[in-house]
């Protein structure tokens, strides 16, 4: 089956409130979405909307990678094109780009296959043999930014959260000081009921000290792991060193998330004896869902847990990034693990999406039965 055309539409999506972070923040979503119709009448699509600095490339380097692909991929057969896309210098280069054509592209071989993507995945690049799939993955409420909720606000969110089926409540932290964070946090752990966890992310905010007192100050909290506690630092050894000894003295995973592409070079090091317990795996990072599954399968054989998650991305880039999830699901379950929660419940905080985004009910992403993605643009787009 041939490419017949290749089409891109920019948009712009306002978020419902500002999202803040360690790493700062935005007020909106910018990307493209990308549209791959093939000779039979079908289309596929795929979502680009990097955020520099935590995922992927700039705006700039990824609007030209999809001009050339919109150049190149015409009159390519899909499997070509699949099979030619990670070869090319721009795959590493622009790796948001890159994943969104491929999610494209492996939207259209799923539909041309009767597939769903995630049924196309297990067939085609999951363990044998093939696992077996659920429709809905767990999903973590997601709150927003410790130091910007007021005492009620937070109170409310956790409430609401706890009626809509969540578990587990990520919080942004590392924004406002360490002790005064997690002594917060404490308050706020004796409230929660006895399944309940916080999932918390500092976005690289803290140094060895600083971090090695907030880990401490949660010991014994109902915290079911901490993304990236640790900030950036030149010498790679010393960073992983560090992180080791926080995790040795942590009573809950630590997690490496945006600092990955600095050290996905050692890879094979890295996963020979990994520092912390767990990964965060987003596949417009890794250049797509193929290598992000190849990725999370290393990792989850040296035993971490893969957790992936979404960044605050459109409906498209969501359920590209839910079909990975309900592969790597599957994948752990026949290895006898229960599955993980993952950060994917990013969809209420746009103000306006590119589609319908999938159902959150009962704590859960319900992924759609279509074959394929299962996403359909709104009529506005693509116009
Ligand atoms: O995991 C979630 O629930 C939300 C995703 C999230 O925290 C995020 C959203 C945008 C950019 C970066 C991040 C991050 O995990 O660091
Ligand atoms: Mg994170």
């Amino acid at each position: 089956m041939r490419i017949a055309a290749v089409r891109l539409q920019a948009y712009r999506l306002p978020l419902v409130a500002a999202w803040t972070s360690a790493l700062g923040g935005f007020t909106a979503r910018e990307g493209w979405l990308l549209r791959i119709d093939s000779e039979d009448g079908r289309s596929g699509f795929g979502d680009c909307a990097p955020l520099p600095g935590l995922v992927g490339e700039s705006s700039a380097v990824a609007g030209q990678a999809l001009e050339r692909w919109r150049e190149q991929l015409p009159a390519q057969s899909l499997a070509d094109a699949l099979a030619g896309l990670q070869q090319t210098p721009l795959a590493a280069q622009a790796p948001a780009a890159c994943a969104a054509v491929e999610c494209a592209l492996l939207d259209l071989l799923a539909q041309a296959a009767g597939l769903s993507l995630r049924g196309w995945l297990a067939r085609n690049c999951a363990s044998r043999p093939a696992p077996e799939l659920t429709d809905s993955v767990a999903v973590n409420a997601t709150l927003g930014a410790l130091a910007h909720l007021s005492d009620t606000a937070l109170a409310a969110g956790i409430s609401d959260a706890i009626t809509k089926g969540y578990r587990v409540f990520k919080l942004k932290v590392g924004v406002a000081a360490a002790t005064a964070e997690a002594s917060r946090l404490r308050s706020l752990a004796a409230l929660l009921p006895a399944d309940c966890r916080l999932r918390l992310d500092a976005n690289g905010a803290w140094d060895e000290c600083c971090a090695e007192q907030f880990i401490e100050a949660c010991a014994g909290m109902p915290i079911d792991s901490l993304e990236e506690p640790l900030a950036d630092s030149a010498d790679q050894a010393a960073f992983l060193a560090t992180l080791r000894r926080l995790q040795d003295r942590a009573t809950f995973p630590l997690a490496i998330d945006e600092s990955w592409p600095r050290l996905a070079d050692a890879a094979e090091s890295f996963f020979s004896a990994p520092p912390v317990h767990r990964l965060i795996v987003k596949p417009p990072r890794h250049s797509g869902l193929l290598p992000a599954l190849a990725l999370a399968r290393s990792a989850a054989a040296s035993g971490m847990d893969v957790v992936v998650t979404s960044s605050v991305d459109s409906a498209c880039g969501v359920l590209a990034v839910a079909q990975l999830a309900a592969v790597i699901d599957a994948e752990r379950r026949t290895r006898g693990s229960a599955a993980l929660t993952h950060g994917l419940a990013t969809s209420p905080w746009l103000a306006s999406d590119t589609g319908a985004a999938p159902v959150l009910a009962e704590g859960r992403l319900f992924l759609p039965a279509a074959h394929g993605l299962g996403f359909q643009p709104l009529d506005t787009f693509f116009a």
